[in-house]
């Protein structure tokens, strides 16, 4: 297909949709066809200044600010609606772009309402307090007020669901919002805004620029109108988006990487224990922030449960992601690929054993694909490469351990802390690891959880805040504390009064 042929997107700024103003653009390429299906706009430093005027102009506007809590709800509620009019459509479109299940992205796109319609309640139930003073004749309260811009950079794994976590909360306390998608998967992005354009926001309120991180991305989060930058990424990306931010005093919230150890004690359901491991490492093709690619297994059944899983990563089936019985998608990106080989081979060069996979399939009808194979690595210690840095791809490393003390401690040994799974029959033992993992967020018997009320985040270098759940919209807010004398004794000037 020529370029002429193919599907041109457009920015969305001030309520408009707009080329990039140098007209430039970054083809889309779907991952397991190998074809390039769309044209993304390449937008640029004009583009940007563009969405961040448009955004501020709105944020100033009589119209915003007569955009009550309670009409702000409303207007979410109604976006809630027309995006589960439109999920299925829109997870084609992710599931075209980033190779992830159909199946997948369709859960994710039906659960997306949930989250508007719960920061829409909350609009208008923030609420602020009055501070009993020392100081009886003054009235002390605050008052929780919205940021002003927030800029929201999101990448290629859960677009839009990642987006959502992000513009729900913002949109809800009052803010306005610019937003760039990974260059990768920006179209169900591009998508979203012709959905929320019909919804009746003032022009301005959401804003998308599409373009490479280095250039758009980077004028995002340096930008002076930005009041808070909300970021989901890799940790390199994280920090120099926050130093950004910090240079210009913008609040700045990280959604980073993983290293997330799935736990399994001999007194587990095993079968429940082997499902939710292949869940945590293959689903997603290991494309998720909380892959479980660290295993640690109880010695005493080690041998037979990673013999299991084995024989169940041989039978996953690797296929289009399009196909309901396909269980496992190609890798997003050509990159994305080398990554995952080149860290199997590192693996390998610090003794690890490939007990399955470890290497691209070589069955003809996945050629076009970027497919690697679900890969299962024995012999490693927790110091190795492959266990300390996030691959990002189906590669899990087994580890053995003998005592709760030990295997925490392995758990807690790596410069992550986003997710943990623990497998177990006994409650002591359940309350007691979930209090010593060092991760924000803890699954007893269970992996991969997440709903629009519970909290999501990470501890030590997997980021800084939380989305999702009630904290989620204070990060979008910030605290004035309003003082009114009440007496009219007039004070002495030079002393201060407590
Ligand atoms: N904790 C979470 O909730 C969560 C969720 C999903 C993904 N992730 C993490 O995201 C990573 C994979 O996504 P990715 O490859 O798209 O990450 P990435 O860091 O390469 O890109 C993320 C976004 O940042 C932009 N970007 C790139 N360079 C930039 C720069 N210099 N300045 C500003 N923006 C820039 C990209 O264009 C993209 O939009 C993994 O590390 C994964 O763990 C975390
Ligand atoms: C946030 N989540 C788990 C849906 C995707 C992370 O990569």
């Amino acid at each position: 297909m020529g370029q002429a042929d193919l599907k041109r997107y457009q920015m969305y700024i001030g309520g408009e949709f707009v080329d990039a103003t140098d007209q430039s653009y970054i083809e889309t390429i779907n991952p397991y066809t190998g074809e390039t299906w769309a044209l993304i706009p390449q937008g640029n430093e004009t583009d940007v200044d563009q969405a961040f005027s448009a955004a501020r102009k709105c944020y100033e506007s009589p119209e915003w600010r007569s955009l009550t809590p309670t009409k702000r709800g409303k207007l979410l509620r109604k976006l809630a609606v027309t995006i589960e009019q439109n999920a299925e459509y829109l997870a084609k479109i992710e599931t075209q772009d980033n190779g992830k299940l159909f199946k997948e992205m369709y859960t994710q796109l039906k659960s997306i309402p949930a989250w508007f319609e719960y920061f829409a309640g909350l609009a208008d139930k923030v609420e602020g307090t009055v501070i009993p003073l020392d100081r009886q004749s003054v009235l002390n309260y605050t008052l929780r007020e919205p940021l002003g811009v927030v800029a929201c950079i999101t990448p290629w794994n859960s677009p839009l669901l990642l987006a959502t976590w992000k513009l729900a909360p913002a949109i809800a306390a009052g803010n306005t919002v610019v937003l760039k998608p990974s260059e990768y998967t920006s179209a169900s992005t591009l998508e979203f805004a012709k959905i929320f354009d019909e919804v009746g926001f003032p022009k301005g309120t959401l804003n998308v620029v599409t373009g490479y991180g280095h250039t758009v991305g980077d004028l995002l989060s340096k930008h002076p109108l930005a009041n808070k930058v909300a970021f989901t990424g890799g940790g390199e990306t994280g920090r120099k988006v926050a130093m950004n931010a910090v240079s210009h005093f913008a609040k700045v919230s990280l959604e980073l990487g993983g290293k997330s150890p799935n736990i399994v004690f001999a007194d587990a359901d095993l079968v429940a224990a082997e499902s939710g491991v292949i869940a945590g490492i293959f689903a997603a093709s290991g494309q998720t922030c909380v892959a479980g690619s660290r295993l640690f297994v109880e010695r005493s059944i080690a041998d037979e449960f990673i013999h299991k899983l084995v024989n169940r990563a041989k039978e996953i089936k690797l296929g289009d992601p399009t196909l309901p019985d396909t269980q496992m998608g190609p890798a997003a990106t050509a990159a994305q690929l080398r990554k995952i080989e080149e860290y199997v081979d590192i693996a390998r060069s610090e003794g690890a054993r490939v007990r399955v996979g470890g290497e691209r399939p070589t069955d003809p009808e996945l050629s076009k694909g970027l497919f690697y194979k679900p890969t299962i690595l024995t012999d490693v210690h927790n110091s190795m490469r492959i266990c300390q840095e996030e691959v990002f791809g189906p590669v899990l490393s087994v580890i053995p351990f003998d005592s709760e003390e030990e295997v925490i401690k392995m758990a807690n040994d790596t410069q992550y802390g986003l997710g943990a799974g623990i497998w177990t029959n006994n409650l002591k033992r359940a309350h007691r690891m979930a209090r010593s993992i060092e991760s924000g967020i803890v699954w007893v018997n269970t992996y991969r959880a997440t709903a629009f009320n519970s909290p999501f985040g990470g501890y030590k270098s997997s980021g800084i805040g939380r989305e999702s759940g009630l904290e989620a919209i204070y990060d979008f807010m910030q605290t004035k504390s309003v003082w009114i004398e009440l007496s009219d004794e007039i004070s002495d000037p030079f002393s201060i009064r407590t």
